[in-house]
């Protein structure tokens, strides 16, 4: 039986993903230790039994709402001194150390292989019911990471190529077939994501799967043999009918649905000549900034019987961040006019 070893909220928060941290963490060995503990097994176990634990059940990572109403990630703080479970040595998987060289893992308590897209669907809820997000972010890559390889590892028992189990190393990080040898490593689809703009507006869409009054920037998957910039210009072209004439790289996020997307961001232009709409979508249609202006500031979603208003997507998502951009530039240059 799964027997906690000691809970604790709250727990510090591992560190965010800037640049700067990169750094210090190469300085201080930390990525080595982490790449080390994959390469080895008993290292990695023992790493485990003085290990931070961040709890999932069914995927969903198990969070506590803070006296601030802000929700952190659970952690169970692995000692040393107590025997743990066959569970936790066999399925927790790495996700990386502390600035101390404490390893960090994640466990999923409650799996769920059957229908592993099933408890995914509050993710959004959750997150939009944060009142202020902001003391959550450093945590949300580490648990998306974390889920991620959780949900790689659960639906990845099998060889694509001969159908038998496959078996992972102790870290999670990678599956090896019994029978032919063949190595696994997680898998993520990348996506291209695009605000496009024709000077003074910005074109938002909707799918039928978004929550009510959710716009958001266009998005697609890269096909097999594409460039991003390829990818963009046939999404825009396929959900919108338009041609974009200016593309700039922005950002780039880890996004859990549907099955680990890798988004990478783009603004791009098309001539105010041509801005005419020929939609595929549920609905996709252009906003001024006053209209971007009031839809940031609706910070969460509306319930059932509201009237209908305008939404984007919440602050941690990269569809936020371009929309956030194109808003700060359009200001700028209403200001310089
Ligand atoms: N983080 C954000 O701010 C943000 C905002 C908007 C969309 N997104 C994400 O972008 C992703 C892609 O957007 P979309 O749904 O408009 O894409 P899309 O326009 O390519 O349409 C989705 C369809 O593409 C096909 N497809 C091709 N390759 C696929 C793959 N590897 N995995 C799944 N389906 C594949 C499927 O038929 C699917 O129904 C979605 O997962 C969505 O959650 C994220
Ligand atoms: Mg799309």
């Amino acid at each position: 039986m799964f027997r906690p070893l000691k809970i604790l909220i709250g727990t510090k928060c591992p560190p965010t993903r800037c640049c700067s941290a990169f750094v210090s963490r190469m300085r201080f060995s930390n990525l080595q230790y982490v790449n080390r503990l994959k390469e080895d097994d008993e290292a990695c176990a023992a790493a485990l039994q003085n290990a931070h634990i961040f709890l999932f059940h069914r995927l969903s990572p198990l969070l506590q709402r803070t006296e601030h109403r802000t929700l952190r990630p659970t952690a169970l703080v692995c000692s040393g001194t107590e025997p743990q479970n066959h569970r936790t040595t066999e399925e927790s998987v790495l996700i990386g150390c502390s600035e101390e060289n404490q390893a960090q893992f994640c466990l999923d308590v409650g799996k769920n292989i059957l229908n592993p897209g099933s408890s995914l669907s509050w993710w959004p809820e959750t997150l939009n019911s944060v009142q202020d997000p902001s003391p959550y972010e450093p945590d949300l890559c580490f648990l998306l990471q974390g889920q991620a390889l959780l949900r790689w590892n659960q639906t990845s028992g099998f060889c694509s190529t001969t159908g038998q189990p496959t078996h992972r190393n102790r870290a999670g990080s990678q599956r090896v077939c019994s029978s032919s040898g063949i190595i696994y490593y997680p898998k993520m689809s990348p996506v291209v994501i695009v605000l496009v703009s024709d000077g003074k507006r910005c074109l938002l869409g909707r799918q039928s799967s978004f929550p009510r009054g959710m716009y958001s920037a266009l998005a697609g998957f890269c096909d097999m043999g594409e460039t991003l910039e390829e990818t963009l210009r046939r999404e825009v072209a396929e959900e919108v009918g338009l041609e974009v004439h200016s593309v700039s790289y922005s950002s780039s996020q880890h996004w859990p649905f549907p099955h680990s997307s890798f988004m990478m961001a783009f603004h791009a232009s098309v001539s105010p000549a041509h801005t005419q709409v020929s939609c595929q979508l549920e609905d996709a249609r252009w906003f001024s900034l006053e209209e971007i202006t009031s839809a940031l500031q609706v910070k969460t979603p509306p319930r059932r019987g509201d009237p209908p208003v305008v939404w984007l997507p919440p602050k941690h998502a990269i569809g936020n961040r371009l929309i956030t951009e194109w808003r700060s530039v359009s200001c700028l240059h209403y200001v310089n006019m």
